[in-house]
């Protein structure tokens, strides 16, 4: 089966019309009150690797609908005047999940190389309590 458009080729046409920014420069942003981090990942990938201190968690399944005013699934999170960068493992849902809110009229920015970079560039990583 050939596609119309492949997955990576949807994330290289993301990358070229949303703001990308680099690791170091988000690690910069971990406490800065203006900026509000979200995290895409699934739950499970969470659980397994920790989660960047103070990072929103909205699965990607939900985005459209947790940052629309007008949705019943609305998160009063969005409405926050902050500059918002979402990111996931490696960069790639959170590049297509990035252009999308741009689509939508949400400014938004997303973490380049996602969190695989994360730790071993520095940054802080907080794990979740095990379930009991
Ligand atoms: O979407 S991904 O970059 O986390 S594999």
């Amino acid at each position: 089966m050939s596609l119309k458009i492949t997955a990576a080729q949807m994330v290289a046409n993301a990358r070229a019309r949303i703001e990308e920014i680099e690791t170091a420069d988000a690690i910069a942003m971990v406490n800065d009150p203006t900026v509000q981090i979200v995290d895409i990942r699934d739950p499970r990938e969470r659980q397994r690797t920790g989660y960047i201190p103070g990072s929103f968690h909205c699965p990607r399944g939900m985005l459209e609908f947790w940052v629309d005013p007008d949705s019943p699934y609305f998160k009063e999170v969005f409405a926050q005047d902050k500059k918002f960068v979402f990111h996931c493992a490696s960069g790639w849902r959170s590049a297509i999940s990035t252009a999308t809110l741009q689509d939508m009229g949400f400014d938004a920015a997303h973490l380049k190389e996602g969190f695989s970079t994360w730790e071993a560039a520095g940054g802080p990583v907080e794990h979740a309590e095990p379930k009991a």
